[in-house]
């Protein structure tokens, strides 16, 4: 794949094979025209903030999602390293809400007053039902990698030469835009990868599905930052 952030892991996997598959539906997720905006400096400011505070309410949905998610690899997964990545997800979750808290004072938000709006909710809702112990580790992994993945390569494209981003929006593209956090994306990647290899075809569709379901709630989310869901 030509612009494939986890190549030199190891061979393409399942997940790459999802991703040619659906490589317009992902597009749609990780080129959003409110990324393409903040890109190329033509972001409202109004749009950029109802997303921020939408994007706060969402992340403390996704706390008790991580820690379902940990349950889940310390069942069912037999590599322990499974843990740690997961668990410094879990870290960067709780520098993301202090983040969060700083970044709605530099931009005069008022977090609690913030309401949710009907796409979060369906999105947080979605989450939930991932929460269940009947949901397969393999299918949790899966979700969880793809929903951090979309937010690193639609920040990380913000951040690429050439690129007009206002200067009042690079923390928040740093923030998932950055190195690290790409590498992150492809430990989790790998490790969903390894999971759905030796996943039964029942599982392994479930997980395709999720993933679908994933890309429709992020587009659905960006969509909210217009301000007319
Ligand atoms: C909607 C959404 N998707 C993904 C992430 C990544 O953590 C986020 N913060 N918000």
């Amino acid at each position: 794949m030509e612009d494939d952030a986890c190549k030199g892991s190891g061979g393409e996997g399942i997940i790459g094979t999802w991703l040619r598959k659906h490589r317009l539906f992902y597009l749609g997720a990780t080129r959003h025209p409110f990324i393409l905006n903040i890109r190329d400096g033509a972001v409202d400011f109004p749009s950029f903030k109802r997303w921020l505070g939408q994007d706060y309410i969402f992340v403390r949905a996704f706390v008790p999602f991580v820690a379902a998610l940990l349950l889940k690899a310390w069942r069912d997964s037999d590599d322990q390293s499974d843990i740690e990545v997961i668990l410094g997800g879990m870290a960067a979750l709780n520098d993301e809400i202090a983040w969060f808290k700083k970044e709605a004072l530099k931009w005069d938000i008022q977090l609690s007053s913030i309401v949710p709006q009907k796409a979060n909710q369906d999105y947080c809702r979605f989450l939930e039902s991932l929460l269940h112990p009947d949901v397969e580790y393999t299918v949790a992994i899966t979700a969880f990698w793809v929903i951090e993945a979309v937010y690193q390569e639609s920040f990380a494209h913000c951040l690429e030469e050439g690129s007009g981003t206002p200067p009042e929006l690079r923390d928040t593209c740093e923030r998932w835009g950055n190195d690290d956090f790409g590498k992150y994306c492809c430990s989790l990647r790998k490790i969903a990868d390894r999971q759905l290899e030796k996943a039964s075809d029942d599982v392994r569709v479930k997980a395709e599905g999720t993933l679908l379901y994933v890309l429709e709630h992020e587009v659905a989310f960006w969509n909210m930052s217009h301000g007319e869901a």
